[in-house]
């Protein structure tokens, strides 16, 4: 069986990972928290998954790389500095990052792509997400993703038309931007809703995660699917063959 280290493994998704992992067909080579050594369980894992924090990502790739061993970043909250860090480890070893590894996602990620390139810029997009009161990150790293595919959709990049949440006296919405909003409470695991809004009529089109093994089955379908895999990056929708 396919063996797994797991970066960030005492947190709710790496406990959610190692309950499921035996079921999915992998097993658990060790995991690594706050304060360990992430190097000796790259040499003996056969695949990584990093659910942890966007600060330890540079020492996590540097530990894949330096032991040639693929791995499946979901952690969230990354700067465009983590993304460099990412593209760089690609040329070494197979990487695949997602802001959000369940089924659902991957495929709301296709419909929205496919609705933004076929609505015109007078329909404004906006996102909303809402997630448990322990989350550290906003936008959601599964907003963004979808901020993304509605903005390749109409053949612009996010960066570029990206309005994060409003407040006071901020003006009219500018035509072609994609906005963000972001709410925290109880033990949401992950909603996310994506607005079309037109000139008298609006498309919602969303996902509701009700338990974390969405999450944890995705991971480990990637972890399986990349291990031995080329070095290059990949992507949910390959996994899943979407
Ligand atoms: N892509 C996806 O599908 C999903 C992504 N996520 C993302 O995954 C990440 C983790 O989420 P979640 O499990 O809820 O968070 P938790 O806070 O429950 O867990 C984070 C874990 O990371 C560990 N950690 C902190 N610093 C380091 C370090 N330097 N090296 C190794 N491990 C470290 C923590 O260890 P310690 O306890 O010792 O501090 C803890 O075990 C978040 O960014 C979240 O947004 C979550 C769900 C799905
Ligand atoms: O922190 C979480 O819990 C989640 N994080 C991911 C994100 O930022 O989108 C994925 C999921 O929504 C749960």
């Amino acid at each position: 069986m396919t063996s797994i280290g797991i970066y960030g493994s005492n947190g709710r998704m790496g406990r959610a990972i190692a309950t499921i992992a035996e079921g999915e067909g992998a097993t658990v080579a060790g995991g690594v928290d706050a304060g360990g050594d992430p190097f000796p369980l790259a040499q003996t894992a056969d695949v990584l998954v990093d659910f942890s924090t966007p600060a330890a990502l540079e020492s996590h790739l540097a530990a894949a790389v330096a032991a040639r061993t693929p791995i499946v970043i979901g952690t969230t909250g990354l700067m465009p500095t983590h993304h460099a860090l990412i593209e760089q480890a690609a040329d070494d070893i197979a990487v695949l990052q997602t802001g959000n590894t369940s089924l659902g996602i991957t495929l709301l990620n296709i419909l929205v792509r496919e609705a933004a390139a076929r609505l015109g810029a007078d329909w404004d997009i906006e996102i909303a997400e809402m997630h448990h009161r322990h989350k550290v990150d906003a936008p959601s790293g599964t907003a963004l993703l979808l901020g993304e595919a509605a903005a390749a959709g109409r053949g612009t990049r996010l960066a570029e038309v990206r309005v994060d949440s409003r407040a006071g006296l901020v003006g009219a919405r500018s035509e072609g931007t994609i906005g963000f909003a972001s709410l925290r409470g109880g033990s949401v695991v992950g909603d996310h809703q994506v607005i079309f809004a037109g000139e008298g009529e609006r498309i919602e089109i969303g996902h509701r995660g009700e338990d974390r093994t969405i999450f944890a089955r995705g991971a480990l379908k990637a972890a399986l699917w990349l291990a031995g895999r080329a070095p290059g990056r990949y992507a949910m929708a390959e996994v899943l063959g979407l």
